[in-house]
């Protein structure tokens, strides 16, 4: 099925047949494009069905609906799920309220149901606790009760923010997550980690708390810039590097129809992506074992994230570098072969033109430090094995550490200077 155009102007090429996004001449929504009409046109614009996935963790069980045009219809099954909802508190951007608040508060139109949106700027940055602490005021101030629920329109910084603010707001209030960007779709608006930033390092202050569900709109990204779709596309490597042969196979055989925003291809590695990890969550909630291997690359991921105070990298693009070094420091311990290593590698600099930063390699073994798989004295890495398969080890040195990242640096260094990022 083709979609149809949403709005006549020539700058939307949401033009027949056209079921790409994020690459540079996609569809970027006027005013126009954001009333509810909009979005009701968009309903027979629908290429693929909405999928469902569970996710069934110790403290909750909820779905996640992935597929187009699923705004519309938050308001309605939210509450539906509450049960009770005297008022609703939107969480989200400035730049995304614009672009795709309208349909969410129609909803609550619908449905009578006062709301309100507050706003969060754009920005790691703004992931920490003076943030939450202002949230919460305004949460008060504006009458917020037990049976209020949240709604998180965003991408991964708003989820974590919001899930942390509705964990915390008189002892826990309900939330949905309805992620907008590619990286939330696949990774954080599932499985119930949430919270903030400190500066001695990333989301060090947060909660386990699960939304009432996720709805996962595909068409929001159709806004994305292509930096952020294929920053978020390394999560999806790195799923498919811990547990899923086949979809890192697929994602090295569809580069070109992955990056350009195939919306099938891309469908495909939303729900692979999620099933993994809703497999991962249901089997360890609170990682005490198996779901550490979902911070693979982040042990020095977050490390280069810290050094580089939040700006520079994106989250996935840091993961990136994180990845590459786990790998030749598998490949040095002889647990992981050069082919492997080097197909980790390149699939990671397939998927996005990973940007330069200058921090040494001690500095950043230094910040290690504070990762939280580090317990008593002993931190938890995960280290490749084989396409699909890790292992947590607990003897990595230091200076093995050192080597791996020295070796990423080094290959950084000879790169071709990526053009200059788009923010
Ligand atoms: N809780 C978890 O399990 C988990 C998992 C992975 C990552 N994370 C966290 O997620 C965060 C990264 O999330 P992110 O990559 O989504 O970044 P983000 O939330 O900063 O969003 C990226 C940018 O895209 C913009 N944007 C979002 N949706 C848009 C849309 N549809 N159209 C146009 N612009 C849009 C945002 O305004 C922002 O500028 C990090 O803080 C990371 O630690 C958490
Ligand atoms: O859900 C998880 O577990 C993850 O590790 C997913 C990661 O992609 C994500 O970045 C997460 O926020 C990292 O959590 P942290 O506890 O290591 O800070
Ligand atoms: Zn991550």
């Amino acid at each position: 099925m083709a979609i149809t155009p949403q709005c006549a102007k020539p700058s939307h090429t949401g033009t027949p047949g056209d079921k790409s996004f994020g690459g540079s001449n996609l569809p970027q929504l006027h005013d126009c494009c954001t009333t509810t009409n909009a979005h009701d046109k968009r309903a027979a614009a629908i290429i693929n069905d909405v999928s469902e996935i569970r996710v069934e963790a110790a403290s909750a069980s909820y779905s996640v609906h992935i597929g187009q045009n699923l705004l519309p219809s938050l308001a309605a099954q939210s509450v539906a799920l509450a049960k009770k909802v005297s008022r609703v508190f939107i969480i989200t951007s400035p730049d995304i309220d614009r672009l795709w608040g309208t349909p969410v508060r129609a909803g609550f139109d619908a449905l009578a149901i006062p709301y309100k949106t507050l706003h969060v700027p754009a920005g790691e940055q703004h992931k920490r606790l003076s943030t939450i602490e202002r949230l919460l005021e305004e949460l008060a101030s504006n009458g917020a009760d037990r049976d209020t629920l949240l709604v998180a329109l965003g991408g991964g910084v708003l989820g974590d923010l919001t899930g942390f603010l509705a964990a915390i707001y008189m002892r826990g209030v309900p939330f949905v997550q309805a992620p907008t960007t590619l990286l939330a779709q696949v990774d954080s608006s599932v499985g119930g980690k949430t919270g903030a930033n400190l500066k001695a390092g990333k989301n060090l202050v947060g909660a386990f708390y699960h939304p009432l569900a996720v709805f996962a709109d595909l068409d929001t990204l159709k806004t994305l810039p292509p930096r952020e779709l294929q920053a978020g596309l390394q999560e999806c490597v790195k799923a498919g590097v811990i547990r899923d042969s086949a979809l890192f196979d697929y994602m090295e055989k569809n580069v070109e129809l992955v990056r350009s925003g195939d919306l099938e291809a891309i469908q495909h590695v939303v729900e692979a992506s999620v099933q993994m990890k809703a497999d991962v969550v249901a089997a360890d909630e609170r990682e005490s074992g198996e779901r550490m291997i979902l911070n693979f690359g982040h042990t020095i991921g977050h490390a280069i994230e810290s050094a580089t105070h939040y700006k520079g990298l994106l989250h996935g693009e840091a993961i990136g570098w994180g990845m590459i070094a786990a790998a030749r420091l598998g490949e040095a311990r002889g647990v992981l072969s050069e082919a492997d290593s080097q197909r980790i590698v390149d699939l990671v600099y397939a998927y996005s033109d990973l940007p330069r930063f200058n921090v040494t390699a001690e500095r950043l073994v230094m910040l290690t430090g504070n990762d939280k798989k580090k317990r008593s004295g002993t931190l938890s890495f995960i280290v490749p094995k084989a396409i699909g398969t890790v292992e947590i080890a607990q003897d990595v040195e230091d200076v093995e550490l050192q080597e791996a990242v020295e070796q990423m640096l080094v290959e950084m260094r000879a790169r071709p200077i990526p053009p200059p990022v788009m923010p």
